[in-house]
């Protein structure tokens, strides 16, 4: 049963439609036989009419169990010769049905009408799941989540503050990953809601100091910082930021470790961290210089130089630059292309280029986050943000 095994490992949306195309599919084209008779005659003539009115393809597997079920029910034990060895579809149902042996006729037909009857209710079940999951996702605050055509869209969704990221935020963004790591979809999508993409770590998460001080708060936050992160180093599927508009900070440093980053003309890259008494996250102090040369990254990471979308393309953080006008349209085309693609060779092209590093990403994440524990206690990072809400500075 290779052909059945290897299929059956390639779940997934495009992976579906290949095998429904290129396996002729018999038991969803089966006719009722007159020779199959017996007491549940009637139910298995209706499970029979049931199979084509499926709404989700049951697979490979369950396709051949169908078909040597049926076959058993209305013509016994396999009589017909085995199919030459390349005969790879003849010789899989031919397999299937032979490895039935004496079963009788009346339980080939119940184990049919059983099989169908589970078939439609996790159809059933699955096919709500789905319309429900096409639709904004439910318990997200902060974010609006949609999964459409293979694609899963983590759409940061607090514009009157530029898509600041609160400590709230950067909790639903780990189950937003955690989700659609694990979800139908073959690409996953970042992007932001208005006029920005993000104006990096909201500033507010400063000034709700609890009962332990400050103190505890930097403590908690480097630990928030750190998950947050990892998140991104161990994400398995091909993560794309869609950036619509200007970035700062913790969203702009964590652009080095997605797979794709298409930008609006429109769109700025800025890490003002020395502006800010802080010092550089998201494992930028190792993949900028590598993406873009220690030069380039010093400029950006110790002299908070903001790029335009040219600059940062012409660096290697963006893959390509669109005019704004029609920005979405074409990137979104190009997604819905790319998420057809094969999922499981995706995933797996992704592990081999990222896997190498994801110990070394790691060990750089946790001490970004160690010293930025510290630099958030220092009178330089307090000044500016005071001097933020004083509205004394802006960068
Ligand atoms: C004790 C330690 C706790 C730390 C917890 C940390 C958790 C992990 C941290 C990881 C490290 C991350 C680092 C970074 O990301 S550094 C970058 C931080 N970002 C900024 O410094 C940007 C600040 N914002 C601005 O300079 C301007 O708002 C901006 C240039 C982005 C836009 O200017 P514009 O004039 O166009 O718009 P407004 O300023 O009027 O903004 C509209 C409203 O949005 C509020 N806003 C915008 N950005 C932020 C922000 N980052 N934090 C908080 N609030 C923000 C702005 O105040 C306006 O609000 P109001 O309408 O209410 O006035």
């Amino acid at each position: 049963m290779a052909l059945v095994g290897v299929s059956g490992r390639l779940a997934g949306c495009y992976c579906l439609r290949a095998v429904r195309s290129s396996l002729q599919v018999p038991a969803l084209q089966l006719h009722i036989s007159k020779t199959a008779m017996g007491a549940c005659q009637k139910d298995f003539e209706s499970a029979v009419n049931q199979v084509k009115l499926l709404k989700k393809d049951p697979g490979n597997e369950v396709k051949l169990k169908l078909y040597a079920l049926y076959k058993q029910a209305t013509e016994g034990p396999c009589n017909t010769p085995k199919p030459g060895l390349f005969d790879l579809i003849n010789k899989a149902k031919w397999d299937a049905w032979n490895a039935l042996g004496n079963l009788p006729k009346e339980t080939a037909r119940q184990n049919y009408v059983d099989l169908v009857s589970g078939l439609r209710s996790s159809s059933d079940s699955s096919s709500q799941v789905k319309s429900e999951a096409d639709k904004k996702r439910a318990g997200y605050d902060t974010l609006v989540i949609t999964s459409e055509d293979c694609i899963t869209k983590i759409m940061l969704n607090r514009p009157a503050k530029k898509n600041a990221l609160t400590t709230q935020m950067y909790r639903e963004i780990m189950l937003a990953l955690e989700a659609a790591s694990k979800d139908d979809s073959t690409i996953t999508v970042f992007t932001g809601n208005g006029d920005y993409y993000s104006s990096g770590n909201d500033l507010t998460n400063f000034t709700d100091i609890p009962p332990g001080g400050i103190e505890e708060k930097a403590k908690n936050s480097a630990i928030l910082l750190r998950d947050f992160v990892d998140c991104f180093i161990d994400f398995p599927k091909p993560l794309v930021a869609v950036v619509n508009g200007p970035a700062v900070g913790i969203a702009v440093t964590i652009l080095g470790l997605f797979d794709l980053v298409y930008a609006s003309d429109r769109a700025t890259f800025h890490t003002p961290f020395s502006h800010l008494g802080q010092t550089p996250e998201g494992c930028s102090s190792y993949t900028f210089p590598k993406i873009m040369g220690p030069a380039k990254a010093v400029e950006m990471l110790i002299f908070g130089k903001k790029l335009t979308a040219g600059e940062a393309y012409a660096q290697g953080l963006v893959t390509e630059v669109f005019p704004d006008s029609t920005f979405q349209k074409e990137v979104w085309t190009r997604l819905k292309a790319y998420s057809k693609l094969s999922q499981n060779a995706m995933h797996i092209s992704k592990q081999i280029i990222r896997n190498h590093e994801k110990e070394k990403l790691h060990a750089i994440n946790a001490e970004e986050s160690r010293i930025l524990q510290e630099r958030w206690l220092s009178d330089e990072c307090m000044n500016a943000v005071m001097d933020f809400f004083s509205r004394k500075a802006k960068l």
